[in-house]
């Protein structure tokens, strides 16, 4: 009976993803949640906006690299329910960059991120609002994932509870020396609901995900470099004489891999995407469509034209 009812569920997820494969590519990016799921957007959102604070500031730049602030410093950039708000509306700023190829997201005032506002977490701890909030982060930390730009997280100072998580919903973390990332919400009661966890046994192992969130661990550097979990260290630029500001340090190191034309670049990340999430059949097909956008494209015929020069 339970081989029967899981052979059911599997072949619902394939079909789920078959459908996401074909549908289009602004629902593809944000089809968690939707009406068929008792989810509405609008409702969550009113109730949401009831809880100011902070603000979710996007800088696109010439470069290609956009740059997203958690801006809540007297809150230890703790995530008000207008902030979440906010998330939502630059992801959907940067879904629509022609010109994006990369995202870097750091929070203000040398510090990353402490999760849920508590005050918001206390006025909205009824089941059921608990869980259309956790609906609408989960619908905007996946369209953060999905965006076909190659993204970092910037951990200085502490990255807690949804601050971990939101950690999760970009390609690649770098620390500062000294930096913590700590998925603390065994000390709340509670655990991830933004979608943490899910991300974190893809990116270190379902034995490391249940040490750092039964353990409450604090990741460190070193440690979030041996688990797989951070790609990189950055010094800070207090502690060590001549450093770059951490950002710039982080835009050295992402702009090794967003060299070259945005369509490409956006490329790259839409294959791997679809390599990450989708059963191999239709990942191959959907790499075969992806590459039908790049071949015979401007950047491949100027290449191709180059090349013919070096005879
Ligand atoms: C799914 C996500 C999940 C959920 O929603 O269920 C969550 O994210 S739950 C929240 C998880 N986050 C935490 O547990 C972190 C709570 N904050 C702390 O532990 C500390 O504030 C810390 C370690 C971040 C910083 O400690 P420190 O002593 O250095 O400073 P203060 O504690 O005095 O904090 C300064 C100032 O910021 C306010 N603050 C900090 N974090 C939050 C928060 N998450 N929500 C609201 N306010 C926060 C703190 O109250 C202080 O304000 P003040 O007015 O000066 O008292």
């Amino acid at each position: 009976m339970v081989l029967c009812a899981l052979r059911q569920q599997v072949l619902r997820c394939s079909s789920h993803c078959r459908t996401w494969a074909r549908l289009p590519q602004r629902q593809r990016s944000g089809c968690v949640y939707s009406s068929i799921h008792g989810f509405n957007q609008d409702e969550i959102k009113e109730k949401l906006q009831a809880f100011h604070g902070g603000s979710i500031d996007l800088l696109k730049q010439d470069s290609g690299i956009a740059v997203l602030t958690i801006n809540n410093p007297s809150r230890m950039n703790a995530f008000s329910g207008s902030m979440m708000i906010d998330l939502e509306e630059r992801v959907s700023q940067l879904e629509n960059w022609p010109e994006g190829k990369g995202l870097i997201v750091q929070g203000a005032a040398e510090t990353f991120c402490s999760g849920s506002d508590l005050n918001a977490v206390r006025a909205i701890s009824n089941q059921q609002d608990g869980m259309k909030m956790c609906m609408f982060m989960q619908n905007a930390l996946t369209r953060l994932l999905r965006l076909p730009l190659i993204s970092v997280a910037l951990v200085e100072g502490r990255a807690l509870g949804g601050g971990a998580e939101l950690t999760t919903a970009c390609d690649f973390r770098l620390m500062e020396a000294g930096s913590v990332i700590q998925f603390d919400h065994k000390h709340m009661g509670l655990v991830p609901g933004w979608g943490g966890a899910a991300r974190l046994v893809h990116l270190v192992g379902s034995q490391n995900a249940l040490k750092l969130l039964g353990g409450a661990v604090k990741v460190d550097p070193e440690l979030g470099v041996n688990i797989g979990l951070v790609d990189g260290v950055l010094e800070g630029h207090q502690k060590t004489e001549g450093a770059a500001p951490l950002l710039q340090q982080a835009e050295n190191w992402l702009s090794r891999y967003t060299k070259g034309p945005a369509p490409v670049i956006q490329a790259v990340k839409k294959v791997v995407l679809s390599g990450r999430e989708l059963p191999l059949s239709e990942a191959l097909r959907t790499e075969k469509d992806i590459f039908g956008t790049v071949w015979g494209a401007p950047a491949n015929l100027e290449a191709l034209a180059s090349k013919s020069k070096h005879k």
